[in-house]
C-alpha cells in the first residue's frame, strides 16, 4: 500500500537502497546494446543510483516513484541544479538527463511514455504482492513500444514480503504473452535467504492481455 512504502521512507527503512549501481546492470546492460540517447524507463524506482548509471552511460531516464522523499533525497545527492514542473497530476524533478515523476505508476499513462525506448526494473515487480504484478506486467506492456529492449532483477526468498518471492515460472508467465523473455542467470544466495535473478525482456507487438 502507498501509506506504507510513504512510511518506510520517512522512518528510513530502506534497506533495499544500494550505495553503488547494481551490479547486474553493470555486467548485462551492454549486452542489451540498447542506443545512448534511447530514453530508460525506471518504475518504482526509489533513488536508485542506478538512474545515474545509466544517465552517465547516455540515456535519458524517466523514473516513477510515490515517495517525494526519495526524489527529494535522489536530487539533494547529485551535484547538477533542479528543474521542477508539474505535468499530468505529476511533480516532475528534472536533474540532468533523469526525470522523477512523483506519483503512482499505474497512474502513468501511454501518452506520456512517448519518448521511452528501454526499461530498467531493479526491485519494482517485487515490490508488487502477487495481485498487482499481472498489472504491473501488463502495464509495462502498454507502456512499451515493440522492439523496446529491458533488463529486470527479480528474486526468490522464504515466503514473506516486501520483497516478495517471484519464481521463473512467474516471471514468464507474466511477461511472455507481450515479451521475448531470456534468463540471464542467478546470483549467489544471499544469507537473508534472498536469490536474485536477471532477466533480458523485449517487447513484442501487438499487445496481448493474457
Ligand atoms: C523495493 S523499492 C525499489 C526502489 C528502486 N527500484 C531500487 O532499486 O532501489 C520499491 C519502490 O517503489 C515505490 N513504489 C511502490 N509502489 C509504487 C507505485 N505504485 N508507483 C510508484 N512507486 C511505487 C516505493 O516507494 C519504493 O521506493
Amino acid at each position: 500500500m502507498a501509506s506504507d512504502w510513504l512510511e518506510r521512507w520517512r522512518d528510513g527503512r530502506i534497506g533495499f537502497h544500494r550505495d553503488r549501481p547494481h551490479p547486474a546492470l553493470v555486467q548485462h546492460w551492454p549486452d542489451l546494446k540498447v542506443p545512448a540517447g534511447t530514453k530508460v524507463l525506471v518504475p518504482l524506482c526509489g533513488k536508485s543510483l542506478d538512474m545515474r548509471w545509466l544517465a552517465h552511460h547516455g540515456h535519458p531516464v524517466l523514473g516513477i516513484e510515490l515517495a517525494a522523499q526519495a526524489i527529494e533525497e535522489f536530487v539533494a545527492e547529485g551535484a547538477e541544479g533542479v528543474a521542477r514542473y508539474r505535468q499530468d497530476g505529476f511533480d516532475i524533478c528534472r536533474q540532468g538527463s533523469v526525470e522523477l515523476w512523483c506519483g503512482d505508476f499505474f497512474h502513468f499513462h501511454i501518452e506520456q511514455a512517448a519518448e521511452i525506448g528501454a526499461f530498467y526494473d531493479r526491485a519494482a515487480l517485487i515490490a508488487l504482492p502477487e495481485a498487482t504484478r499481472q498489472r504491473y506486467a501488463f502495464h509495462l506492456a502498454q507502456l512499451t513500444p515493440p522492439g523496446a529492449q529491458g533488463l529486470l532483477v527479480s528474486l526468490t526468498r522464504d515466503p514473506g514480503g516486501p520483497p516478495f518471492s517471484v519464481s521463473a515460472d512467474e516471471v514468464r508467465q507474466l511477461f511472455e504473452p507481450n515479451f521475448r523473455v531470456t534468463h540471464l542467470g542467478d546470483g549467489e544466495p544471499e544469507p537473508s535467504g534472498f536469490r536474485e535473478s536477471v532477466w533480458a525482456l523485449q517487447r513484442r507487438g501487438p499487445l496481448t492481455s493474457s
